[in-house]
């Protein structure tokens, strides 16, 4: 085992537990798999279940690849049995309680280090106690956002100078102080935890300082995207970064990009059909991530606006909404009435897939990164419509920063949407994206951008060239050159 571990670099993967930010590490894992990194995915065990294909997959590509189980503190964090998943956190004292469950987990991530000895962990923001766990073992902690460059600045620009402060109303607009592009934004759409302070803002300030005290940070980014931010990130900010992104992009076939996730509640093979039957550019994909939680009202204002819009929709709508008993959330008789010019996929869609289609001409987005990223890559416009996290900055990124997207015109940070976007609006943004000279414009933005994603990832662009300059560090200080 020394003799092995001498040859080669082994690093772990511990993402916090949720699908936006455990699919892009799997994508990393696969990344470095690729460049003969040894490597071992950890997380609980219905999170191992549900992702085992993956690293499977690693391993019949002849990847060194494993997974290793640590379970989650229900107990100790006050916890139902069986919860593992962050976004099965149904009320929002579950929440706060889950989130400050994680310190539980660097006892057996101690134990995991001790007994494997890997060269390095890759470990999420929201484990911030995992440097310090590193640093016992005497190896490097490389930190993981999920999010773009542009956000995490934007996030630190507004944790040290607190422009919301000053503010009367929650309707108040402040520039944010520090970032380069006078990026402005009302108080309502920064997080509730900071405007209004709350424990979870102490937990933020540990995530900083650890970050500080990590080797640096790995980004689902790439150079090109965001210069400026990247500059900002590394020289104003003074942190270490490498950006390896877009990450989905280490999917080459369709089977490993429909595969991707978790499993597709839509037989592959009916959905490529389905958009096989559409011309080009004219299908808008409606979807919003993993964890982004509507109301039946907005719903309706959705269907309607898709259902009166011009062009034809794959719409998908988590299963939580649709496994309830009435479907009260769509007007009556709509399938019917929308057979062959809506999809309605209830659950989980094949993403990746179905963006890279050139039927797909616009894609309604909550701006989660992974989605917003994945969009960028094969070129295709967006319609914002930002709800909680890192979202809105991301919305302003998109549509103000690279000019690729129109916004709904949501307004307010919120756990769960109400109906404040009304038909009209939806129908009106989707209308700007997918027709006119406008939408053009915005397309062929976003094509120039998919096509120096690409040539980032392969060898002598910048995001391969970032990872091996990492890889390099890494082999230097663990002695393996
Ligand atoms: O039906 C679906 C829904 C989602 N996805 C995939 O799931 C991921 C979802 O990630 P993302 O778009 O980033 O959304 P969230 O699940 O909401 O992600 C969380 O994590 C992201 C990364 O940190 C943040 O940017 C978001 O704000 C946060 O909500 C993407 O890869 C999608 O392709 C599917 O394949 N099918």
């Amino acid at each position: 085992m020394d003799h092995e571990k001498r040859k080669q670099l082994h690093i772990f993967f511990f993402p916090f537990m949720i699908q936006g930010h455990i699919i892009p590490v799997l994508d990393m894992a696969k990344l470095f798999a690729s460049r003969g990194v040894k490597t071992s995915f950890v997380t609980t065990p219905a999170n191992a279940a549900l992702f085992s294909k993956s690293v499977e997959s690693m391993k019949s590509e002849g990847h060194n690849s494993d997974i290793l189980i640590i379970n989650f503190p229900v107990k100790e964090a006050g916890l139902p049995d069986g919860f593992e998943s962050f976004d099965s956190a149904e009320t929002r004292e579950m929440s706060r309680k889950s989130f400050l469950a994680t310190s539980f987990l660097a006892q057996p991530l101690d134990q995991l280090l001790e007994e494997h000895r890997p060269s390095c962990i890759v470990a999420d923001m929201l484990f911030p106690w995992a440097t310090g766990v590193a640093s016992k073992h005497g190896i490097p902690r490389l930190v993981f956002h999920g999010t773009c460059c542009f956000s995490v600045c934007a996030t630190e620009c507004v944790r040290v100078y607190e422009p919301h402060r000053t503010l009367s109303s929650d309707d108040d607009v402040f520039v944010i102080p520090g970032l380069p592009g006078e990026i402005r934004l009302k108080r309502k759409q920064l997080p509730v935890f900071m405007r209004l302070g709350s424990e979870f803002c102490k937990f933020y300030g540990e995530i900083k300082k650890s970050e500080l005290e990590s080797f640096g940070v790995l980004v689902n980014s790439f150079y090109e995207l965001e210069q400026v931010y990247v500059d900002y990130y590394r020289d104003g900010l003074g942190r270490k970064a490498w950006h390896i992104g877009p990450l989905a992009l280490c999917h080459n076939d369709i089977e490993s990009k429909a595969n991707r996730g978790k499993e597709a509640s839509i037989d592959k093979n009916k959905c490529l059909e389905w958009l096989n039957s559409k011309k080009p550019i004219s299908v808008v994909y409606v979807c919003f991530g993993s964890l982004a939680n509507f109301e039946s009202s907005q719903l309706l204002e959705i269907a309607r606006a898709l259902e009166d819009s011009k062009q034809y929709f794959i719409w998908v709508v988590k299963r939580e909404r649709s496994g309830e008993d009435t479907e009260d959330w769509l007007p009556e008789g709509y399938e019917i009435r929308n057979e062959g010019k809506g999809l309605i996929i209830r659950g989980w869609s094949p993403q990746l897939m179905i963006l890279e289609h050139e039927a797909v001409g616009a894609f309604v987005t909550h701006c989660g990164w992974n989605s917003t990223l994945e969009a960028i890559t094969v070129g295709v416009p967006m319609v914002t419509w930002p709800v909680a996290a890192e979202q809105f900055y991301n919305e302003k990124l998109v549509t103000e920063v690279l000019r690729i997207g129109v916004p709904v015109g949501a307004q307010k940070w919120a756990r769960r949407v109400g109906d404040s976007i009304k038909k009209e609006a939806i129908e009106k943004a989707v209308t700007r994206t997918m027709t006119g000279q406008e939408g053009d414009e915005m397309r062929n933005r976003a094509r120039k951008f998919g096509e120096t994603a690409k040539r980032a990832v392969k060898e002598g662009g910048s995001s391969y060239t970032d990872l091996s300059a990492f890889i390099e560090e890494l082999k230097q200080i663990s002695n393996l050159r």
